[in-house]
């Protein structure tokens, strides 16, 4: 049986009102790219705040890796192996590709490296180790000939490619993605697919929401659906693109509306 790496029991998130998150229970599968589609204001976002320590459910459980993992910040979720791709800050922007590459935080695999006794050739082997890292990182996003351009400089699809690059410094074993394939050309899009399915390969787990249908049922499975702050279908791709009530009521408004 497949092991579960993420899941989530009766986790709820009101703002007001309004429950943005509610009483969901999702388990994410080690080595599965999975979906997570909605409407616009479905909940998704607030999910994934949720799963990554950004907020604090105000009920229901976080485990991962069988942890209890509730209400952890986000610095300690990276730490235990759980990722997610970031905008680049803009004071960021001025600085090179490789720079910010070697700027991420370190996560599981990670030593310490500044420690306050370390002397300095200590610290140029740790800058040096850190820098090859980064670099290996950015061939493998395919960024390696723009190590030297300013982060700010680099196209919209590049720096999906580079908050990729960022997220992996980290090595985690699942990976959280908001949109990846938004406003991307469809080349870039292509490498970054392509990149997802290499490390998923590797045995990296993915959850990734994302509004392009095309995207999901090529790429993901299984998917979740949610609407309203609820789940409202967990399946194969193929239960999805078979579900009629699915079809009609959540893909059709996202494919048209
Ligand atoms: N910080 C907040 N304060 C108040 N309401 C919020 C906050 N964050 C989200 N919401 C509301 O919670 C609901 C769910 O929003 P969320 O962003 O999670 O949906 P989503 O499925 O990610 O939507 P989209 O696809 O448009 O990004 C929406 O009605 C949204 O307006």
């Amino acid at each position: 049986m497949t092991e579960t790496l993420l899941e989530t029991a009766g986790l709820c998130r009101a703002f007001g009102p309004l429950k943005a998150v509610d009483d969901v229970s999702i388990a994410v599968k080690a080595g599965t790219i999975t979906g997570l589609i909605g409407p616009n204001g479905a909940g998704k976002s607030t999910l994934f705040n949720l799963l990554t320590g950004v907020l604090a459910p105000d009920a229901g459980k976080i485990r991962l890796k069988g942890e209890d993992v509730t209400g952890l910040p986000p610095d300690a979720l990276f730490t235990r192996g759980l990722g997610r791709t970031f905008q680049i800050p803009r004071p960021f922007a001025r600085m090179s590709v490789l720079e910010n590459v070697m700027m991420a935080p370190v996560g599981q695999t990670g030593e310490r490296v500044w420690g306050p006794f370390v002397g300095a050739g200590r610290v140029r082997a740790e800058e040096a180790r850190i820098r090859a890292r980064a670099l290996e990182v950015l061939d493998f996003v395919t960024l390696a000939p723009l190590a030297d351009h300013p982060a700010g400089k680099i196209s919209g699809g590049q720096r999906k490619l580079l908050e990729l690059a960022r997220v992996l410094m980290g090595d985690p074993e699942v990976i959280l993605l908001d949109e990846p394939a938004a406003g991307v050309n469809p080349s870039l899009t292509a490498t970054l697919i392509e990149k997802i399915e290499a490390l998923n390969r590797q045995g990296k787990t993915f959850v990734i929401i994302e509004h392009d249908m095309d995207f999901i049922m090529r790429h993901c499975d299984p998917v979740i659906a949610m609407a309203e702050g609820r789940l409202v279908f967990e399946g194969s791709a193929a239960e999805a693109q078979a579900n009629p009530v699915l079809l009609e009521a959540y893909l059709g408004t996202m494919v048209h509306g």
